[in-house]
């Protein structure tokens, strides 16, 4: 048998530990998530951008942990509000507020805009505990709808009408939200590069027993 490497999804938020699980499934990884080991501290995420945000989760997770770790930095940028939440998405609303708060404000800052353009992007980072990273990005576009609609996804997904599809995010089931979505095309990117960014983690990890689990 062969051995497998395990990656540790370094993301606290479950819509995306849901998602990005799904998008791993096939590959040849052990999956582990951060409720996997005991408390570590949480990462400040005060990039000015989605990359280096990625990047920060990801080498910290890598290492504090000791294992190869690939984060998530995404966000949601309204083309009537000049690119916010941007960055700040999380917490556009406050650290404490939920998703309805959230895209609620969206929806009151942008009435009466004639532009509802808007998009997501997505960047992932997968870095070892050395420091070194791989990067991968995508975008989605679309327009924020007049009124919330559906429950499925999480976050601004029952706000962000996706045209092509006809339908809000919140409407799409888990796999046709992957199947067009920001994260979804940037895993599709791993995914096409994945013989490599195995080898990739095997050259760059310092001790390889630590994140080598043997199959059985
Ligand atoms: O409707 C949505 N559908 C999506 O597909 C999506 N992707 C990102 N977002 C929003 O952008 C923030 C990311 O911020 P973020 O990358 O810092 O993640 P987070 O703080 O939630 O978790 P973590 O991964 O940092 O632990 C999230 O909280 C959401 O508000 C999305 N909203
Ligand atoms: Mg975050």
């Amino acid at each position: 048998m062969q051995n497998s490497i395990a990656l540790v999804v370094a993301t606290r938020n479950k819509g995306k530990t849901s998602e990005i699980r799904e998008l791993l499934k096939d590959f040849p990884i052990e999956i582990k998530n951060l409720d996997d080991f005991g408390p570590i501290p949480q990462v400040e995420e005060d990039g000015d951008t989605f990359d280096e945000n990625a990047y920060k989760k990801a080498s910290f997770t890598a290492r504090i942990l000791g294992y190869p770790a690939l984060a998530d930095d995404s966000g949601l940028l309204v083309d009537a509000l000049d690119g916010a939440p941007g960055v700040y998405s999380a917490r556009y609303a406050g650290e404490n507020a939920t998703d309805e708060e959230r895209y609620a404000k969206i929806l009151q800052e942008i009435k009466g805009k004639t532009n509802r353009k808007a998009a997501f992007e997505c960047v992932i980072s997968i870095a070892v505990p050395t420091g070194p990273a791989l990067t991968y990005e995508a975008r989605c576009e679309g327009v924020i709808a007049e009124q919330p609609s559906g429950s499925n996804g999480f976050g601004y997904d029952p706000i962000f009408y996706y045209p092509e599809l006809k339908k809000t995010f919140a409407e799409l089931t888990q796999e046709e939200k992957n199947s067009v979505s920001h994260r979804g095309k940037a895993f599709r990117e791993v995914q096409e590069e994945f013989d490599k960014i195995l080898i990739w983690i095997r050259q760059n990890m310092p001790v390889q027993e630590k994140f080598i689990c043997s199959e059985d």
